[in-house]
């Protein structure tokens, strides 16, 4: 644009544009004096540019991050270049609000900023623009798609019934879990348990009624468990337990505590009581077992002893 040939009826609505631009302008000086605050910025901050003229940012917004911005606008200066920063590496420089929400996040307007020097007749730097847009809805949709990812990663994991870990996630723990038994030699013990006399729990009292046992019985293994721990459903009413950092004789407090709060417990479903057992086995790893599967069957074969021996106890492999 040559503005040597603007008339004045150019220039009245050039300034009426950036006036009404849906985008922040602010110009400052190298002191951060505000020159020049257009009607995107009164609107959205409620200052108006005759309040903040020739005052300066950081009086006027004490919460802006000062460093950071300074840093960004001296490089803009010696290198007479623009910068840019876009709303997911800094979601804001204004905080202002918004008509538009994004879901589970606090109701703020996301920004892209821009800052360009503005060259002097003679080439000097002696201001800078600002320019802030609001990006809330970019934002606001690329966040929920993120949301909806996060929640399908987390299902694909998740057995729905109980909301513990599904066989295939807790299996590949349970690989992770055996590589760095063979790197660090921790102790690390993991726990098979089963529901006793499953099968007429459901003849008795219904599969609804079988289902509400499963779900109590994960819900107490959650409870008794450490942030460390993985617990997982093997399959029907088989639960897996890999108990990092705990060698045989801990595991078998640990199963024992929970074996015994469920004896104590009475599940209530549609005005039936159901009082229920559990039987469990421990492998606890050492050297000798060659493998993630050795060392699942070893559990499985513990916990089949305990169910020989009688049920309701538990058995080391
Ligand atoms: N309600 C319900 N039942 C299930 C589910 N998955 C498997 N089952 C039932 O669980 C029962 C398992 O029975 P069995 O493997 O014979 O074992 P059990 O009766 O528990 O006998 P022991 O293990 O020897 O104590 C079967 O009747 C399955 O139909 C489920 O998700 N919900």
């Amino acid at each position: 644009m040559n503005l040597d040939k603007l008339d004045t009826h150019a220039f009245h609505f050039l300034v009426d544009m950036l006036e009404s631009v849906e985008i922040g302008l602010v110009v400052l000086d190298l002191d951060f004096q505000v020159q020049l605050w257009n009607g995107f910025m009164e609107n959205h901050s409620g200052l108006t540019s005759t309040a903040v003229r020739d005052q300066n940012l950081f009086s006027l917004f004490p919460e802006l991050p000062q460093t950071w911005l300074r840093r960004k606008v001296d490089t803009v200066v010696t290198l007479k270049t623009r910068a840019f920063t876009s709303w997911e590496l800094r979601p804001y420089l204004f905080r202002f609000g918004t008509s538009r929400p994004v879901t589970g996040t606090e109701p703020v307007m996301y920004q892209n900023l821009t800052i360009s020097p503005l060259a002097e007749p003679d080439g000097s730097i002696k201001r800078v623009c600002l320019m802030i847009y609001d990006v809330t809805d970019v934002a606001s949709s690329r966040l929920a798609l993120e949301q909806a990812n996060k929640q399908l990663s987390r299902l694909s994991i998740t057995d729905n019934m109980t909301g513990l870990l599904n066989r295939a996630a807790w299996e590949n723990l349970l690989d992770s879990e055996f590589a760095r038994y063979q790197r660090y030699c921790h102790p690390c013990s993991l726990v098979m348990i089963d529901v006793d006399n499953f099968k007429s729990i459901n003849d008795q009292y219904g599969h609804p009624a079988g289902d509400e046992v499963i779900r109590h019985l994960a819900a107490t293994i959650r409870a008794a468990q450490r942030r460390t721990d993985h617990s997982g459903r093997y399959g029907g009413e088989e639960f897996g337990i890999i108990l990092p950092e705990t060698d045989g004789e801990g595991a078998m407090v640990i199963v024992e505590r929970l074996r015994q709060a469920i004896e104590a417990a009475v599940v209530k479903t549609q005005h039936i009581e159901i009082r229920y057992t559990i039987s469990a086995g421990i492998a606890t790893l050492d050297k000798t077992i060659p493998h993630a599967t050795t060392w699942l069957l070893q559990a499985d074969n513990a916990l089949y002893a305990a169910k020989r021996a009688g049920k309701n106890r538990t058995e080391v492999a």
